[in-house]
């Protein structure tokens, strides 16, 4: 028998008013598992993500994790889901008003009740991990580079030991030798945590470099899903069209709503 997965969605429903954004999305991703899920801008990546991390209520469907399906589950069990997750935002979407490692510790101690000596070592660990020195610990977030700001929200993405990560964009913002720094950083520390994660992109290098497999979403549904080392062979022509980066296809370029 099989592993049941550790995140799955079936047939995954969501509309604003008239507008159809998800249409019975299919996706599963394995226990230790990385998934990227691509596709082209306004296509449903981040209404995907808001509704596993229930910030969207599906219209229909199931998102099942760790066995329990989340469109239904109670509020202790939702709160008990974010626990084991850790998150890195677009942007890093670090909090200003506190330290570079306050922001690192933030799910410790608030979370987790830490006590903050403690929870600032871990930190100051946690920070040695993504490459950045304890001298930046005491820093306002908004006196760092783009780069570093992407590797704090890193480091405060697997402060708490989450079996479960989901990176939003990760390379969105910086330049492409920074991206792929964070790439390696994502590689290392969804590996050395042996989490499961979900990455939202449109940026193929990243989803070559972080993911086992690639589950491509356009019109609503993923219309292809499958091992990274499959995407160049694949004789579907969306992906094919989608990894060239291609103008002339069969992906409707609908340019008005770029
Ligand atoms: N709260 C909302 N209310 C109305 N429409 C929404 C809402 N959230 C998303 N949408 C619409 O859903 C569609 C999909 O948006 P989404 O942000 O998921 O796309 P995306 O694939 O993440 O795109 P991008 O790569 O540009 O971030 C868009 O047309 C967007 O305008």
């Amino acid at each position: 028998m099989s592993t049941p997965a550790k995140i799955s969605l079936r047939n995954v429903h969501k509309a604003f008013g008239a507008k159809k954004v998800l249409q019975g999305v299919d996706l599963d991703v394995a226990a230790g598992s990385s998934v990227a899920i691509i596709g082209g801008s306004g296509t449903g990546k981040s209404v995907t993500l808001k509704c596993i991390l229930g910030l969207l209520t599906p219209d229909q469907g199931s998102i099942v994790i760790d066995g329990l399906d989340m469109t239904t589950a109670i509020r202790s069990d939702h709160e008990a889901m974010l626990a084991k997750t850790g998150m890195l935002f677009q942007g890093a979407a670090l909090f200003d008003s506190l330290s570079v490692w306050e922001n690192v510790a933030f799910g410790l101690i608030e979370g987790k009740g830490m006590k903050p000596k403690l929870a600032r070592d871990l930190a100051i660990a946690r920070l040695a991990d993504v490459g950045l020195d304890a001298d930046v610990a005491n820093l306002s977030p908004a006196s760092l580079s783009g780069g570093m700001q992407k590797r704090v929200g890193l480091a405060r993405a697997i402060a708490t030991e989450p079996e479960i990560l989901f990176f939003d964009e990760p390379t969105t913002g910086i330049d492409p030798i920074m991206g792929d720094v964070i790439n390696d950083l994502i590689v290392k520390c969804t590996r050395e945590l042996g989490a499961s994660a979900v990455t939202i992109t449109h940026d193929m290098a990243s989803a070559r470099k972080i993911a086992d497999r690639v589950a491509m979403l356009y019109q609503g549904k993923i219309i292809w899903d499958g091992p990274v080392s499959e995407i160049d062979q694949t004789d579907n022509p969306y992906l094919q069209q989608f990894v060239a980066g291609d103008i002339e296809g069969p992906l409707d370029l609908d340019l008005k709503h770029l």
